[in-house]
């Protein structure tokens, strides 16, 4: 199984690259529904996060309150690195046990790890090819502004809690840009798809997907 690691900055444009390739028939590992997936109702991540931020970590239904999270950690990197202590093991459990399933479908033979920390984790060491869903930064902020409603000091904070897209950019070996239009951005996420087909033992179920 080839496993590529899709990364980018927060609203790069990651899902909508995501997308694309699953309009493909392509396999997918969610990084960002996986650490929702830890944090779920009475969950012992949950529970986790509640003992460490306090009862404002969750809403009346029993879910975490992502706002309250979300204000505090992308404003403090200590709080950022408490939190990320408590959901990064049970987060990489569970993308062990996604590659585990993955490699009994022999049809499988091209997996995304859609994965936002894909270059501060390293976790490009574990994974055969890294992509960059890139976008210029001034891009990036309107549309995370505009997508969440956020202030642009909201948006910022997020922005430089991590590593800049900049220099992202040097170290993945595809780099998708995402700065124009939807249309753009599918003509090159084809031609790199077209580019894995071609090389031979990757296609199996995947090119199935493609030419039914
Ligand atoms: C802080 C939380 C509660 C904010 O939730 P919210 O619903 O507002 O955002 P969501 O989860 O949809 O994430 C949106 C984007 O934020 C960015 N982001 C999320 N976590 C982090 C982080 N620890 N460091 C830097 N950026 C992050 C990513 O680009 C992500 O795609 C949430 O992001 C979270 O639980 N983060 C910790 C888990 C984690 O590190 N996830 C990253 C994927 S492995
Ligand atoms: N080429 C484009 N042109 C205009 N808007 C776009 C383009 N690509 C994405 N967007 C918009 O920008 C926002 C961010 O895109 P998207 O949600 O795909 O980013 P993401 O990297 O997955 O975000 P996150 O890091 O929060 O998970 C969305 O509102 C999306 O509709």
């Amino acid at each position: 199984m080839y496993i590529i690691g899709v990364s980018g900055g927060i609203a790069s444009g990651k899902s909508t690259v995501i997308n694309i390739l699953k309009s493909y028939g392509a396999y997918i590992i969610d990084c960002d529904e996986l650490a929702k997936a830890v944090v779920t109702p009475n969950s012992s991540g949950l529970r986790a996060v509640i003992s460490a931020f306090g009862p404002q970590s969750v809403l009346s239904d029993g879910t975490m309150n992502r706002a309250y999270i979300g204000n505090i950690v992308f404003n403090d990197v200590e709080q950022k690195k408490k939190l990320e202590s408590i959901l990064h093991p049970l987060i990489h459990e569970k993308i062990d046990i996604e590659i585990k399933r993955l490699q009994k479908n022999k049809k499988a033979k091209i997996v995304f790890l859609d994965m936002p920390l894909l270059f501060e984790l390293k976790y490009y060491l574990y994974v055969d090819e890294t992509w960059l869903v890139y976008v210029d930064p001034a891009t990036q902020l309107q549309r995370l502004m505009n997508r969440n409603n956020y202030t642009a000091d909201e948006a910022s904070a997020r922005i430089h809690a991590q590593l800049p897209i900049d220099e992202k950019k040097s170290l993945a070996q595809v780099i998708i840009d995402n700065t124009g239009s939807l249309e753009y951005t599918e003509e090159q996420v084809r031609i790199q798809w077209n580019l894995l087909l071609s090389k031979g033992n990757l296609g199996g179920g995947n090119v199935e997907a493609e030419t039914e």
